[in-house]
């Protein structure tokens, strides 16, 4: 028999095609469309996104895109994830077809899987890039694979890689990072970020949370930090419901207000930096902890496509596709 000829995707969110309202304004109407996202009944929820949302914050998201889009002219998640997937794909080898897609945006994760097939991918390993898995990330990516093949004769056999939010190589790769950038003999705390969600999604049994925590754990066990020196932030608060707390902004607040006023920062939860970390953290937590006190912010910055990185991805790939390379 023939080796049946494997398929990497990897899955990011996405981000618009140019830092103008416009491209922005696709880019939001599709992701803030999506019911993993926004999940209210459609009659309550469309009029206000098309009345208010998009008008209001396309143009506003479009500017804080252009402080932080890349002179190249593409936005620093869409640089970093092309990278890393011809990291992987160099490391996997030239007999793995590895490619990338965006969730909402382009390239489309649909276009990409029917142009894998029609090369003829037999066997696809599908890696959504958040370690935490969420109702909002991880299983919507799987809701636009399904949705891809719906109406296709051909479909490959399908696998999904687990979160790897207590992954030894990721974690590892996040310390290195940290070890990295920062200067050992500054005495700090730290705070590790990640994107929040509504409270009420957890309640309903999305496991993000907990899993945010393990991954803050096993750093800070990585890194031999003091358990009253680091803390956990959910940062991004989206609309008027409950969300995870404590909140990283009123963190960024009342650190340095408690005499904490050394800080480093991490988003573990992204693995490559963005709009979220770039601006909202790197910039605006900035601002917010110097006006309260704050002396010394390090932000560090994601994983992006450090070589650490690429290699953990690697370990996370092989161990998933460890059945389909078998020689039989
Ligand atoms: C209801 C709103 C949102 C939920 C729920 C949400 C979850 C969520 N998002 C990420 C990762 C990213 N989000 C990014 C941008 C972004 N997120 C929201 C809203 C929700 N996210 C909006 C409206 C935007 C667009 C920017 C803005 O207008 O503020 C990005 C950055 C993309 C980029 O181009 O740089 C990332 C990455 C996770 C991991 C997550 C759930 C855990
Ligand atoms: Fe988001
Ligand atoms: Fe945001």
């Amino acid at each position: 028999m023939s080796t049946p000829s494997i398929g990497v995707l990897l899955a990011q969110l996405g981000t618009p095609d140019a830092p103008e309202t416009q491209a922005v304004r696709r880019f939001l109407k599709e992701f803030l469309s999506d019911r993993r996202v926004v999940d209210l009944p459609r009659w309550k929820w469309l009029p206000l996104l098309h009345g208010v949302i998009l008008p209001a914050r396309s143009p506003r998201s479009a500017r804080l895109y252009r402080k932080i889009w890349r002179p190249d002219g593409v936005s620093p998640l869409l640089h970093h994830t092309r990278r890393v997937t011809e990291g992987l794909g160099a490391q996997l080898g030239a007999g793995i077809r590895v490619e990338f897609a965006m969730r909402y945006g382009s390239p489309a994760i649909a276009e990409t899987l029917h142009t894998m097939t029609r090369a003829g991918i037999q066997r696809l390993l599908i890696i959504p890039l958040f370690p935490q898995y969420a109702s909002a990330t991880t299983a919507s990516i799987a809701d636009a694979v399904a949705m891809a093949f719906a109406e296709e004769r051909l479909q490959p056999a399908l696998r999904f890689a687990p979160p790897f939010f207590a992954d030894d190589g990721y974690i590892r790769a996040l310390a290195d990072v940290a070890r990295a950038r920062l200067d050992p003999t500054v005495p700090r705390d730290w705070l590790f970020s990640f994107h929040g969600l509504p409270q009420r999604f957890i309640d309903e049994g999305d496991p993000y949370a907990e899993q945010c925590r393990i991954t803050a754990q096993r750093l800070a066990e990585e890194l031999h930090l003091p358990s009253e020196r680091w803390h956990v932030g959910f940062q991004s608060r989206f609309g008027r419901e409950v969300w995870l707390t404590p909140d990283t902004a009123g963190l960024f607040d009342a650190l340095p207000r408690q005499g904490r006023r050394n800080l480093a920062v991490l988003c573990p939860g992204f693995t490559a930096d963005c709009l979220e970390t770039l601006e909202e953290i790197a910039e605006g937590g900035a601002e917010i902890f110097h006006r309260a006190g704050g002396e010394r912010f390090d932000y560090v910055p994601c994983l992006n496509d450090t070589p650490a990185w690429i290699g953990a991805l690697t370990e996370i790939a092989r161990r998933e596709l460890s059945g389909w390379l078998e020689k039989n």
